[in-house]
């Protein structure tokens, strides 16, 4: 089979709304992600709302415009914070040549409302618009991580509800966080060199920590998930039913240290970005990559629906692993960044 290509047939990933969640809810959610890896969330109450997700995007917009000397003052470091220019990411190494083409601007933990980062002049004057949204996002998740909990049944004994949620409680410790401001520059008609070839601009890859938020914009698709058959399936922005809503729900999507805590049952499924041919929009998305703390221990969870598979979570010397050990490795793998560090 050519993985390459677009079969263009649609997962039907389930649309999940949130605004009145019960125990029901939390079954349909494990449902959904332990089958696709995916979800789209939606609901009131969870703060999002068509100004804030206009203005956050309007700054991504201004941001990615800026002259290239303003963006290099905050040039990713080897943290994974800061901005990333074009082609410097490659998210599949063995497949791509070329790294990504795309940008991205990198936000890790604000402490005290501030950026942990060196801010651009686009994006400076609105370091508390984008700490607000940060805080919205993880407020999202750890709803969701309860959620998770309740589903999977968790010992009440043990965490119950609570079990992933403490687990990335950020009054507690830091964690490896990131909120993501990403831009896929359409490429001209004449310029490009993708003709009948797909424009891939997010090589495949899953992602690394306990779950994902995706912000994507009406009219820009371009996400596509590796389905169970091996081929790739198209993300609607808006999935049916959702079409008159005021802005498309949340997609949100399981990391691989999820898929290794739960030991299977939440999968972490490989996604790629791709361009169509001759769209001369660009894209932007907004991600935002959710890690437990630091120095939490990915223990087996106390959930008799994870029991029976949780010995694949042992490392090979027995010992339990951090979440930062964790990340810390991906990364190595990935950037061959921080392997001094590594603590594996
Ligand atoms: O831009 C998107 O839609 C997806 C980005 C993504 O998968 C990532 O940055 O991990
Ligand atoms: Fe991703």
């Amino acid at each position: 089979m050519d993985l390459s290509q677009s079969n263009g047939t649609n997962l039907q990933i389930p649309v999940i709304d949130l605004s009145h969640a019960t125990a029901q809810t939390a079954d349909k959610l494990i449902d959904a992600v332990s089958r696709y890896g995916f979800v789209f969330v939606k609901g009131e109450g969870l703060g999002f709302t068509s100004q804030i997700l206009d203005d956050t995007f309007a700054l991504s917009k201004s941001f990615f415009a800026s002259p290239i000397e303003e963006k290099q003052t905050c040039a990713i470091s080897a943290n994974n914070i800061g901005w990333s220019s074009m082609h410097t990411e490659n998210l599949d190494p063995k497949n791509q040549k070329r790294g990504d083409f795309k940008e991205a601007m990198n936000f890790g933990e604000f402490i005290d409302g501030k950026a942990q980062q060196a801010l651009a002049p686009a994006i400076a004057p609105h370091e508390t618009d984008i700490h607000h949204f940060y805080d919205l996002c993880h407020e999202l998740c750890i709803k969701l991580l309860k959620l998770f909990a309740l589903g999977l049944k968790i010992d009440p004994f043990k965490g119950g509800e609570d079990f992933f949620a403490s687990r990335h409680d950020t009054s507690k410790g830091p964690s490896g966080r990131i909120l993501r401001l990403l831009h896929y520059p359409a490429v001209g008609k004449d310029e490009s060199a993708f003709d009948n070839v797909v424009d891939i601009r997010a090589g495949a890859h899953s992602d690394y920590g306990s779950l994902t938020l995706l912000f994507q914009r009406a009219g820009q698709p371009g996400l596509e998930v590796l389905s169970p058959t091996e081929s790739w399936s198209p993300v609607p922005v808006y999935p049916p039913g959702t079409e008159s809503d005021a802005f498309p729900p949340i997609l949100v999507n399981m990391g691989d240290l999820m898929q290794f805590w739960t030991a299977g049952v939440l999968k972490s499924t490989v996604h790629r970005v791709v361009f169509p041919p001759g769209e001369s929009e660009d894209r932007y998305s907004i991600a935002y990559f959710c890690h437990p703390l630091d120095k939490v221990e990915i223990e087996t969870v106390p959930s008799e629906m994870i029991k029976t598979r949780s010995e694949m979570n042992k490392q090979q010397n027995g010992e339990t692993i951090t979440a930062e050990g964790y990340l810390k490795k991906r990364l190595a793998e990935t950037y061959g960044w921080g392997k001094a560090q590594s603590t594996l």
